[in-house]
């Protein structure tokens, strides 16, 4: 007798996965390794910036209160009595009726408490040789000043702790003198394929044979999401081989994920092994498409994910339930796929009772954000895989969809995350 299994709805699905705690370590790197991984303290502004008064533009730092007359008819002369450039400071305080040259950067005068443009003076020579400057408007206290602080002040939170360090992040690093940065240690992520069918990559096809696409692809969503994969390699439907690499996986990594042999048939050994780990099965049956056969249990403090062997159900089952895992051990506060609302590209007639989650693109048409499918929508299909960067999320329900109804798409590449994005899915509606 085939076992009937219950299917339980995606939403229950994460939320018993997500209530499972991970390990998370941090370790000192360099900045310049920095790019890429994710914060495991908040960074801290540690000074103001800028860290002094200082000039936006190059021209003349004046005081403000000397051009109170000028005019077009009667421009104010001053005496330039020094330059500085960016890096350098003028030291002595600057007089009534003083100016000095300054170039963008550099530090403001004492004394001074305004900048005129080069643009906005002549320059002249006095009968007795000295530099001047005439200036032909009055200007205010505070012109054309970059204030200390005015960017940041010291002690600001500027990115919390658990977000992926972007470019510009590396910048604030560098700003305040992080050379080292404390990040989230990668969790380890094994990777075990099944089946008796998979070829190696670089072997020739064989009658019968597929090349074990999943592995290299689970490796790359596990890169994407922050994770360090550790592959076990490709294992044959054999019960015996794959308890005995599975036990050692479970000895070496943090979270463990098998491809195949998750279903009902005569060579599916994933549900005898989670049995004979003793792990306790969160749920082997969700109500989706694809992946409906996903599988995770617990043993002990590490997760185990059966994903199905269909490479677009194995993709799904990594993105909805992997990802969150590995994020929340990068201190993510935002661990789930980022959610937007879309309009469909295309009409999709197939009703499914399950929830579908379909390999899609989005698309900008007239300030909207389109989604289509990105191929065929069947779950052992890897074509449509390519050019996907969203799931368009299409609740179970007895009619099909049409083009130009509203629907929630969740998005692939995003870098920023989701808190949850399963409550309150569109029913998609036109
Ligand atoms: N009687 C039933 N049959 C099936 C059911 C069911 O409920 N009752 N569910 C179907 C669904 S839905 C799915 S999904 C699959 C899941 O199968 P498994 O997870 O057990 O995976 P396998 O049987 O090992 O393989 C399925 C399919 O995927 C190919 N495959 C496997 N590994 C890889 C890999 N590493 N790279 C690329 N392709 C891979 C494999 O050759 C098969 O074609 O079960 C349905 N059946
Ligand atoms: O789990 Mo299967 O992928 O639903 O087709
Ligand atoms: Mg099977």
């Amino acid at each position: 007798m085939v076992e009937r299994r219950k299917p339980i709805s995606v939403e229950d699905a994460v939320a018993k996965v997500s209530a499972n705690s991970v390990i998370k370590q941090k370790e000192t790197i360099a900045i310049e390794e920095a790019y890429g991984r994710f914060l495991a303290e908040d960074l801290i502004a540690s000074h103001d910036v800028p860290a002094f008064d200082r000039s936006p533009y190059d021209g003349f730092a004046i005081r403000a209160e000397d051009t109170s007359r000028a005019s077009a008819n009667h421009p104010v002369c001053l005496d330039v009595v020094g330059a500085i450039g960016a890096g350098f400071v003028f030291e002595e305080e600057v007089q009534a009726l003083q100016a000095v040259r300054i170039m963008t950067g550099a530090p403001i005068p004492k004394g001074c408490n305004a900048v005129v443009m080069l643009e906005l003076t002549k320059e002249v020579t006095s009968e007795n040789g000295q530099q001047q400057i005439q200036i032909k408007r009055s200007f205010n206290q505070g012109d054309n000043i970059s204030r200390q602080g005015e960017d940041t002040q010291k002690g600001t939170i500027l990115v919390e702790k658990g977000t992926q360090i972007n470019p510009g992040i590396v910048a604030l690093l560098a700003t305040f003198g992080y050379a080292q940065v404390e990040v989230a240690i990668k969790p380890k992520v094994g990777v075990i394929a099944t089946g008796s069918e998979l070829l190696n990559v670089e072997e020739p096809l064989a009658p019968g044979k597929i090349r074990n696409s999943n592995a290299h692809m689970i490796m790359a969503q596990i890169a994407r999401a922050g994770g360090e994969a550790i592959y076990y390699g490709k294992l044959n439907d054999d019960f015996d081989e794959c308890l005995v690499a599975t036990k050692k996986a479970l000895t070496e990594v943090d979270m463990l994920i098998t491809t195949g042999g998750v279903s009902v048939g005569d060579f599916d050994y994933v549900p005898a092994i989670l049995n004979e780990l003793g792990a306790n099965v969160l749920f082997n049956k969700v109500a989706m498409r694809p992946g409906s056969v996903t599988t995770v249990a617990n043993l002990g403090e590490k997760m185990i994910y059966g994903l199905s062997g269909n490479p677009s159900a194995c993709y799904v089952g990594f993105e909805l339930f992997v990802r969150p895992m590995v994020r929340k051990s990068l201190y993510s506060h935002l661990p789930h796929l980022r959610k937007a609302q879309a309009t469909l590209g295309v009409d999709f007639p197939k009703p499914n009772p399950f929830m579908r989650l379909v390999r899609s693109k989005v698309d900008f048409i007239d300030g909207q954000l389109v989604a289509s499918p990105s191929g065929v929508d069947k779950s052992g299909i890897v074509s449509s895989l390519g050019g996907a960067d969203c799931f368009m999320v299409l609740p179970g329900g007895t009619r099909g969809y049409e083009k130009g109804m509203t629907i929630d798409v969740l998005l692939l590449e995003d870098t920023q995350g989701s808190e949850w994005p399963w409550s309150n899915i569109v029913a998609s509606y036109k």
